[in-house]
């Protein structure tokens, strides 16, 4: 009988507790969810405030321009410096599909990710406004010949450590983010040289923007590309994994993944690290303008994982906190690459120094594409 009461008690309290937790829970969630909609409206924008932050979108604002949209620079009237986005969307590319990229690009913040400070939406008007990083982009500093400034070893190291970081916090966020056009020109530094992930997110919202759809834009980027994602549009966390290994030799060798001022075998970074890389001759890879100042330890470090994570095959290819782990040094590297991705071997083939590059690859894919077998497999 004691015993029985004492159980009853025992239920209704731990009925009580249930009832207060999951309210309690209940409460915090609608009261997350209620803060983040006041958040999102505290950041929005009309379209007059961002005309009078960029001078009417004056061309001597004008930033640059990407796949997604025109970029300004613009002085908010708080004096706040921001990049505007002046997407290029589609009528039929709804409100609610923008309002759910830019919760979703609010959701990733991260020190590592540009940071969304604010929107706009009027009629089909759409606009993302970031904070403005004033040493623009790692394309800008370290591959343009014109604007390219001396980046030394440390700081590269730091800044291919502090991207894999981005990436790996994108990959593991809730809901994940893969950001599908890692590159030099999506990395963003500001004044000390801290690199930052810009256009994550933006994927969602420009579905049809594959990457095998050819644009002179987009062939100019082709390196980068995982080959399952290129010639089949399978998008994973391992496409970013590619990208990244391509993007880090590029910071080590201070040039551009396909440098058509070099000779044939050069030409292609990921080939002639390959190439070095069975020579044994991998500290001829390390920009020379380094001259002796720098690690070799380090870079021949950097290169091997580089060398992982461009495998043909995803599946072998590191996550990005594993790459991460085995550059600062947390995890070993106990494998050895084999030749990277096989796009690069497409891409030689046919490649001559006066040739657009978007025909010939259009040439080489379309080869493929009328080829019975697969090519990702070999
Ligand atoms: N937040 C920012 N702060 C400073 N400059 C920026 C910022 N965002 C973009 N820019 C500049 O605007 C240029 C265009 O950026 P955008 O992201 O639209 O295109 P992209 O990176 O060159 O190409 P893609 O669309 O293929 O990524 C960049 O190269 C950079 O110089």
């Amino acid at each position: 009988m004691t015993v029985d009461c004492g159980g009853s008690a025992v239920f209704t309290l731990v009925l009580c507790s249930m009832k207060y937790f999951l309210t309690r829970r209940h409460g915090k969630n609608s009261n997350r969810k209620e803060s983040k909609a006041a958040y999102l409206q505290s950041i929005k924008y009309s379209s007059s405030d961002l005309e009078h932050a960029t001078r009417n979108f004056h061309p001597n604002n004008k930033l640059g321009e990407g796949e997604f949209g025109e970029v300004f620079q613009g002085i908010l009237a708080d004096g706040t410096e921001v990049a505007v986005k002046k997407l290029i969307t589609k009528p039929e590319q709804g409100t609610q599909e923008f309002l759910d990229t830019v919760k979703l690009i609010t959701s990733a913040r991260y020190q590592n990710l540009v940071k969304l400070t604010g929107w706009c939406l009027e009629g089909e008007q759409k606009f993302l406004v970031y904070e403005y990083l004033e040493q623009k982009s790692l394309a800008q500093v370290l591959l343009n010949q014109d604007t390219k400034v001396a980046i030394d070893w440390g700081v590269r190291c730091h800044i291919v450590i502090e991207i894999a970081r981005g990436l790996a916090h994108l990959h593991e966020s809730d809901p994940q983010i893969i950001h599908g056009n890692i590159q030099a020109s999506n990395i963003l530094l500001d004044k000390s040289f801290n690199p930052k992930i810009g256009d994550y997110g933006l994927r969602e919202l420009f579905p049809d923007k594959a990457t095998s759809s050819f644009g002179p834009h987009v062939a100019g980027n082709l390196g980068y590309l995982a080959p399952e994602y290129f010639l089949q549009g399978q998008l994973t966390e391992k496409a970013d994994t590619f990208s990244f290994g391509v993007l880090a030799l590029e910071i080590v060798g201070g040039r551009s993944n396909l440098d058509r001022n070099f000779a044939q075998e050069r030409m292609l970074l990921l080939e002639w690290t390959w190439k070095l890389y069975e020579e044994a001759r991998l500290a001829d890879l390390v920009d020379p303008n380094l001259g002796k100042e720098y690690s070799e330890d380090e870079a021949f470090r950097l290169i091997h994982v580089a060398l992982l994570c461009t495998q043909s095959s995803p599946a072998t290819r590191p996550s990005m906190s594993r790459v991460l782990a085995m550059i600062i040094g947390d995890a070993g590297i106990r494998v050895f690459p084999s030749r990277p991705g096989i796009l690069q071997q497409l891409l030689q083939a046919p490649l001559s120094q006066e040739a657009p590059a978007t025909l010939e690859i259009t040439t080489v894919v379309d080869d493929l594409h009328a080829s019975p077998s697969g090519c990702c497999d070999s």
